[in-house]
Parts: structure tokens; sequence; C-alpha cells
């Protein structure tokens, strides 16, 4: 798979949901992973061609977790000629000051502070929109973690305003496939740097993708399935209670 299929993905997402405006300032949350680094890049591809000028620029939060492979991903921004602020934070020992009832760190927790870091940033360098990583696997491991989870049938948007920060979140690779991104990181040579997160690989989610690694080789025209579902409003099909004079009678 060649990178302009991510291309074709990305444009075909901001055409559906309109994640791109003209003279957007926008900055790409850089994780260090294989999503979020092929993000970047292809974003600045898509600049050359999109309807809409935009510019961009890639922030990565630094969690403070030793091993981290700064250099690597500062060689990449150089290699591809990104604009890249690496944000030094005490995050983790905040995280490891607050444990979990298992002693891990909590996943939520680093989320939010580092969400944090990133919307203060982003507006420090006059951007008006957060363009995330995340795809259409994501997406789906999401619906059915708030399923189980929640009790609720939803998952992120596609483009998300965040009303108390004036801000958009977009993400731009929800048409391509998790496997589709590590083949094209993989035949373009787009690093990722080494996981160090002491959770990785124990999470909910991660418990989640094995499943369906399982179901779809069972059902494996669920996963497109399961995808178009994501935008099938029209079909949705709930339970929608009555008012009912019987509502207050016990038996
Ligand atoms: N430390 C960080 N700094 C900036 N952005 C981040 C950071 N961690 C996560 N993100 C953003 O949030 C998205 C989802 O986070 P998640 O933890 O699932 O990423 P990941 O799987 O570790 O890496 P990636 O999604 O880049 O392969 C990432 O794609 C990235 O856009």
């Amino acid at each position: 798979m060649k990178i302009q299929s991510v291309l074709r993905a990305i444009r075909k997402a901001d055409q559906d949901f309109g994640l791109i405006e003209d003279n957007d300032k926008i900055c790409v949350a850089l994780s260090g992973g294989k999503d979020s680094m092929l993000l970047f890049v292809a974003l600045s591809m898509y600049q050359k061609f999109a309807p809409h000028p935009f510019s961009l620029c890639g922030i990565h939060v630094d969690v403070g977790f030793e091993d981290f492979e700064h250099e690597k991903m500062k060689d990449f921004a150089k290699q591809y000629n990104l604009d890249l602020h690496i944000e030094k934070t005490k995050i983790f020992d905040i995280l490891k000051l607050h444990p979990n009832n298992k002693g891990k760190i909590q996943c939520s927790l680093c989320s939010t502070l580092k969400k944090g870091v990133l919307f203060d940033k982003a507006k420090e360098f006059g951007c008006n929109k957060i363009a995330l990583g995340h795809h259409g696997d994501d997406a789906i491991e999401t619906l059915l973690l708030n399923m189980v989870h929640g009790s609720k049938i939803a998952t992120f948007q596609p483009k998300q305003y965040m009303s108390r920060m004036n801000m958009y979140m977009i993400r731009p690779m929800i048409y391509l496939k998790e496997q589709e991104i590590i083949d094209i990181c993989k035949n373009n040579q787009i690093p990722a740097v080494r996981r160090v997160c002491p959770n990785d690989g124990v999470t909910q989610r991660q418990q989640m993708k094995d499943i369906l690694h399982q179901f779809y080789r069972q059902f494996p025209q669920a996963q497109d399935n399961f995808l178009n579902a994501l935008a099938n409003q029209e079909q949705l099909s709930l339970w929608k209670k009555e008012n009912s004079e019987f509502k207050d009678m016990t038996i």
C-alpha cells in the first residue's frame, strides 16, 4: 500500500466531515507512535493539494517516561522538514503519586493531563485545530468499550468542537484501518518510537483489540461493516421508551 492511499483516505474524511477549512492552523498531536507519525507526514503532503490552505505544526507532550526516544522523533521531524515542538512535563511523577487500586498508573488521568498540556500549547502557538492519529479500528474499539463498560452506543467524532477551549479536534485518518497504517509505515520507512508506557499491552483497549482480531477471523466482513455502521445514522434503531401510565405501578 502506498502513501497516496493515506492521502485519498484523508481527502475523503475531509470532504465528508469538513475537517479542514481555509487558513486553519493545525497542530498534530504527536505521540511518537506509528499513527500520529504517519498523520504528520501525510498532512504535510496533503497541504500541497488540499482544497483549503492550512498551516501545520506538531506538538509532543513529553510525559516524562524514562528511555523515551526523543532523538528519533526529532530526527524524523528534521528528515521530513516538519515543525515539531516537544513539551517537557512532570506528568509521570503525578501519575506515580496517584496509582489505581492495582498499583498501576491511571490511563484516564494520563490522558486528561496530556490533553490539558496539548490544548494550552496549541493555543499558545495560535492553532485552532488539533489533529489526532486515531483510525477506524480505534473508533470501533471505542464504540465497543463504551457499550461494554459504559452502557452507551457512542464513539469519538471525526470533528469535535471543544467549546471550553474554543478548539476543534479532528481525526483525519478515520477511514484507515490499523493494518493499512502498519503496512504503509513499513513500506515508506516511517518510524515509530519504542513504546515505554508501563501499561502498554495491558489496557482494556488492548483486550478489545485482541477480541476483535479473533472475531474478524470468523467474520471478516464485520470490520468494514462496523465502520460503515458508524456513519449510517438513518439505520440507527434503538429503543425509545414511552411515557407509560404503568410507570409507577409496582407489581
Ligand atoms: N504524548 C502525546 N503527545 C501528543 N499527542 C499524543 C500523545 N499521546 C497521544 N497523543 C495523541 O492521541 C492519539 C491517541 O493516543 P494513543 O495513546 O492511542 O496513541 P498511541 O497508540 O500511543 O500512538 P499513535 O496513535 O500515534 O500510534 C495519538 O494518535 C496522538 O495523536
